[in-house]
């Protein structure tokens, strides 16, 4: 995978408080990311320092493996982000969306602007109509935010807590709709949120602030498998202590297809039966009430 995002010993303080000491991470093309932490954790601040919002003390960030990206307006182009959004509110969604494309300077032409906004607004399932932003719920506010984000085509999106003051169906119409924003627009996304439930499914893996510092979670280890047989078998924990934990009748593995497969296949040949097959998502909850 090429990693198209990447950030060394990262620091960045405001006034004499660090908030973040050192941090080091890499981003691959086309992942979706989630950057999780309790508030003030540091989540926007990060996201600042990508953009060049905001200034940062020691290390480097390359975009592109460039660490001039900030003074590139090509490379700058090439983000887009929902954080700290602001919208006209006395304007309907499209020229809301028209007004930022001219904001942006892009030189396209009237007809392909609107072109690029129809297809966003059914995209982002809004109202081509009168209506103005005023009048709008929530949600829709989200939804457009987002429609502004991918206005300029971007190639790697910046989401800061989409979901905050969504209900479960907006949290759920958003989700879907930045899914299909890496399926239709193959853009690499990094989705901060401390409400772990919402982004836990769309992640491919994460990035958790703690304590000044950033930890990897791949997605795969919050996975677990666990089968229960009916009886403890000896040969098989003789063949499979070395690659899953077992104990007793009770065997438990990470999320990995291929090694379920052959311990199914084994079981079966050793006659044993299973009494009770579980998967446990060890969502990420435990680092947060780990982190005290
Ligand atoms: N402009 C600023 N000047 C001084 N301190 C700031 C500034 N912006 C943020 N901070 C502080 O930096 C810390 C990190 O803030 P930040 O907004 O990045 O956290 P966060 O993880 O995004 O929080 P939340 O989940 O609440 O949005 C907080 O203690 C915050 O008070």
């Amino acid at each position: 995978m090429n990693i198209i995002l990447k950030v060394e010993s990262l620091s960045k303080k405001y006034n004499e408080t660090t908030i973040l000491d050192k941090v080091s991470f890499g981003i691959n093309q086309g992942e979706i990311v989630g950057l999780l932490g309790r508030n003030g954790s540091g989540k926007t601040t990060l996201m600042k320092v990508i953009l060049g919002l905001t200034a940062f003390d020691g290390g480097k960030v390359l975009f592109k493996e460039k660490d001039n990206y900030l003074e590139k307006p090509e490379l700058m182009s090439e983000f887009g982000y929902l954080l700290d959004c602001k919208l006209f509110e006395y304007l309907n969604a499209y020229d809301n969306l028209y007004v930022f494309d001219k904001y942006a300077s892009s030189n396209r032409s009237k007809k392909e602007l609107r072109k690029k906004i129809i297809e966003l607004l059914a995209f982002a399932d809004l109202p081509n109509d009168k209506k103005v932003v005023k009048g709008f719920s929530f949600g829709m506010k989200q939804r457009l935010g987002l429609a502004l984000s991918l206005l300029e085509n971007p190639k790697f999106l910046l989401l800061d807590e989409p979901f905050v003051g969504l209900d479960p169906l907006g949290v759920e119409q958003l989700q879907t709709t930045i899914f299909e924003m890496r399926e239709k627009y193959g853009i690499t996304i990094l989705i901060s949120s401390h409400q772990l439930s919402e982004i836990e499914q769309m992640c491919d893996r994460y990035l958790y602030i703690e304590s000044k510092h950033i930890k990897e979670v791949p997605k795969e280890e919050n996975i677990k498998i666990k089968i229960t047989l009916k009886a403890p078998q000896k040969q098989l924990i003789q063949a499979l202590k070395n690659q899953v934990l077992i104990k007793e009748n009770e065997i438990c593995l990470n999320y990995d297809i291929s090694l379920l497969n052959d311990l199914l296949k084994f079981i079966y040949a050793e006659d044993g039966e299973i009494e009770k097959l579980s998967i446990e998502n060890h969502n990420l909850s435990s680092l947060f009430k780990g982190e005290e």
